[in-house]
């Protein structure tokens, strides 16, 4: 079997069973039959994905390298995306990405508030020097 065979989500759904198990994970196409029986993490996690994109759930658990180089030797081929067909799974990459997103949006929100903050305390200070040296005056 060619690693540059391509697959459509069809003919990967139709392989959803326990002797016949194949994981879309970032786009390409894994045949997981031979190690359903061996994953550390169970059968049942893989089937309950089998035929489908299981890259959120294999990224969520967070697998080692190790796991990485075994899922390299099941590689069997590519997700051919069709119109219609589910988007690409957020990937850890992009979550991170997100998040660092979310947090520099966050810390330059605080940061404008604390700025604002010192513009306006200076202008009512500015304000009441000028009021006190107009009663002064
Ligand atoms: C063909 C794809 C997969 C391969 C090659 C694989 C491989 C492995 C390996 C080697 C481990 C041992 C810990 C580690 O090295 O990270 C592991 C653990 C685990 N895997 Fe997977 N995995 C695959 C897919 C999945 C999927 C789709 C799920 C779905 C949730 C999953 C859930 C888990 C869990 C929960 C553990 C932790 C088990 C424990 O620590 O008790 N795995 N997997």
């Amino acid at each position: 079997m060619s690693a540059d065979k391509e697959y459509t989500y069809a003919q990967i759904a139709e392989h959803s069973a326990k002797k016949d198990l194949f994981l879309v994970i970032h786009d390409k196409v894994y045949d997981t039959t031979s190690f359903v029986d061996e994953h550390p993490g169970g059968e049942e996690v893989l089937l309950d994905v089998g035929g489908q994109d299981a890259t959120e759930a294999f990224e969520d658990v967070g697998h080692s390298d190790e796991a990485r180089e075994i899922l390299e030797g099941l590689l069997i081929g590519k997700l051919k995306r069709q119109e219609g067909d589910p988007k690409p799974k957020i990937t850890t990459t992009t979550s991170a990405a997100t998040s660092a997103n979310n947090a520099a949006g966050l810390g330059f929100g605080i940061w404008a508030i604390i700025f604002s903050g010192f513009i306006l305390a200076y202008g009512a200070y500015r304000y009441s020097q000028y009021q006190e040296a107009g009663v002064k005056i």
